[in-house]
């Protein structure tokens, strides 16, 4: 029988503990703070970047927000960036993605200052993450990458020496979780694949544990899945219920698949919430590096 790998239950967990350190940093004269910055009106974006500031006021963190229009041009997003950067109340923020087409994305996040990137998604940051695999890291690490080891290692599952393959090769995830999985703390190999792997399901059949990023809902079936293999749904799509005609989520794992895992992320509920708890992580580990 299948375990589910509860995302809600151990964000609300880490949530607790985060709030603890808040209270220490307040006690010793920091209040650290979280700035966004959206641009349009995407629900999607608008919902996540709500809930972003309903949990910094949940644990303590102090919240700043940049909203701007869609129309808004690569110019103004870029002087959005730098008031962020220049805001001593905000000790870290993150830039919402994806942002409007036409603007330049990596542009916008080599802007950040790289003591100030929630998201560890700056390239120095990352180009960090590559070059150190055993020492720490003194810098934001991505929080999706981050939220699922988090949620695996915390149920007691071993990653070392197991075979993962990530489906998905997405900024937020993909390009970015094998930097994670191959540290030699976690220690697990991993097989990157995406949209032009040419035979996806003999990469998933063998593998231990499946990280599906790729947006597209059910694109893991029971065939493609190992029996006892760990199953993490990452993937997010809006579509209508045929029953209720509601809008529901989707994942990128098909709900048959799971009765062959020996371990599952339910979706939503499983990886979500741990990106939204990784982000608070961040913020509270960077205000007390900037202590030490
Ligand atoms: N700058 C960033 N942009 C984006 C990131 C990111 O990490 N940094 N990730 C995603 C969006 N995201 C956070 O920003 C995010 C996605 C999903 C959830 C979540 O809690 N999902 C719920 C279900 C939500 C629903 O019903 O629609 C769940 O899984 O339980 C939180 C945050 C892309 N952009």
């Amino acid at each position: 029988m299948a375990q589910i790998l509860d995302g809600k239950a151990t964000a609300a967990a880490i949530k607790a503990e985060l709030t603890d350190r808040v209270t220490t940093l307040r006690e010793r004269g920091v209040v650290p703070g979280l700035g966004t910055l959206l641009v349009g009106e995407d629900p999607g974006s608008t919902w996540y970047v709500n809930g972003k500031h309903a949990d910094c006021a949940e644990v303590g963190i102090a919240s700043i927000r940049e909203d701007l229009p869609a129309s808004a041009t690569q110019e103004d997003i870029e002087a959005a960036v730098a008031r962020l950067n220049a805001d001593p109340a905000c000790t870290g923020f993150i830039v919402q993605l994806p942002l409007p087409a036409g603007i330049d994305t990596n542009r916008v996040l080599e802007l950040i200052d790289p003591d100030k990137d929630a998201d560890g998604l700056h390239p120095t940051n990352l180009g960090r993450l590559v070059l150190r695999i055993s020492e720490e890291v003194e810098s934001s690490l991505p929080c999706t990458p981050k939220g699922i080891i988090e949620l695996i290692t915390r149920h007691g599952v071993d990653l070392r020496g197991k075979e993962v393959v990530v489906i998905g090769r997405g900024t937020t995830v993909g390009r970015s979780i094998g930097l994670l999985l191959t540290r030699k703390d976690v220690n697990a190999t991993v097989t990157l694949c995406h949209t032009g792997t040419a035979d996806l399901a003999a990469h998933t059949r063998g593998a231990d544990v499946i990280v599906a990023a790729a947006g597209v809902p059910g694109i893991v079936t029971p065939d493609m899945v190992k029996d006892g293999a760990v199953l993490i749904d990452v993937g997010v799509s809006r579509v209508t219920d045929p029953v209720t005609g509601r809008s529901k989520v989707a994942g990128d794992i098909a709900a048959e698949a799971r009765e062959k895992a020996s371990w599952y992320s339910p979706n939503p509920g499983g990886v979500g919430p741990m990106t939204r708890a990784m982000l608070l992580a961040n913020v509270v580990e960077s205000a007390e590096r900037a202590l030490a």
